[in-house]
């Protein structure tokens, strides 16, 4: 039986302000830092250990990694960066609050906006700053890879080679690995392993610093996947995570 660990960073200063965030590189709030430093002990204490991490080019993701390596003493373990890992681009959302954009849009528009699987938020125009053509992390990438706007379905298409080719050949090989990413990012991933459909993905809801772990047969074929803590906390945080997205009344 193989294992794999995905860890969706700790709280981030726009989670804290409620903000849509996508690529924007924010950093963890002192919150964050602690729940990434509990993940380290709770993967710790389960007896986990890793060959390889994979993380986004994003400092919410990366630092949430360090953090977690820190404390289970695994500083030295070799780190890659892809930004196939990054979080799902939120288009001309980006930088808007949630419930602020619920109050005025719907809260039905906005769950299409943020859990659909196949329908964009409104996209960026090139000129716009949020636009990430112009950052030096994204320099070999071109045009056609580089997103305006993403829905989830978007998100798989560029995360799942990186997926096949890179990180399920070192699986298979019977490393253990760590893949510390982003809600959406790791949706996209959690939909590919667990098969689930376009319509339930909507209710799939991944939260903030808590290790979820996957049990694989030879084939990558999920036997069971689970969070490690206390599973009261765990629903709630799942159930606040999509709460976000509703209007204040
Ligand atoms: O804003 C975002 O980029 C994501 C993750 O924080 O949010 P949501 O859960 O609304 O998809």
């Amino acid at each position: 039986m193989k294992k794999i660990v995905l860890l969706r960073h700790g709280e981030s200063i726009w989670n804290k302000e409620n903000r849509f965030t996508g690529w924007t590189d924010v950093d963890l709030t002192p919150k964050g830092i602690k729940e990434a430093r509990n993940a380290g002990r709770l993967l710790s204490e389960a007896g986990f250990s890793f060959d390889i991490a994979y993380t986004s080019v994003l400092k919410r993701a990366i630092r949430t990694l360090w953090l977690t390596l820190d404390v289970m003493d695994l500083m030295w373990l070799p780190i890659h960066n892809t930004w196939r890992l990054n979080e799902r681009h939120y288009g001309a959302l980006q930088g808007l609050n949630k419930a602020e954009t619920a109050a005025k849009f719907g809260d039905e528009q906005v769950l299409i906006w943020r859990r659909s699987y196949d329908i964009r938020p409104p996209e960026l125009s090139i000129e716009d700053e949020r636009y990430p053509g112009t950052d030096i992390r994204y320099k070999n990438l071109n045009r056609s890879e580089l997103p305006r706007t993403e829905c989830l379905k978007d998100t798989v298409a560029r995360f799942l080679p990186y997926w096949k080719n890179i990180i399920a050949p070192q699986v298979q090989s019977g490393k253990n690995i760590i893949i510390t990413a982003h809600g959406n990012s790791l949706r996209a991933l959690v939909k590919y392993l667990d098969n689930i459909s376009d319509q339930d993905i909507l209710n799939c809801n991944i939260p903030t610093g808590i290790p979820l772990i996957y049990e694989l047969d030879d084939e990558l074929i999920p036997l069971r996947s689970y969070y490690l803590g206390d599973q009261t906390l765990i629903q709630d945080a799942m159930q606040q995570v999509a709460n976000q997205g509703r209007s204040a009344g």
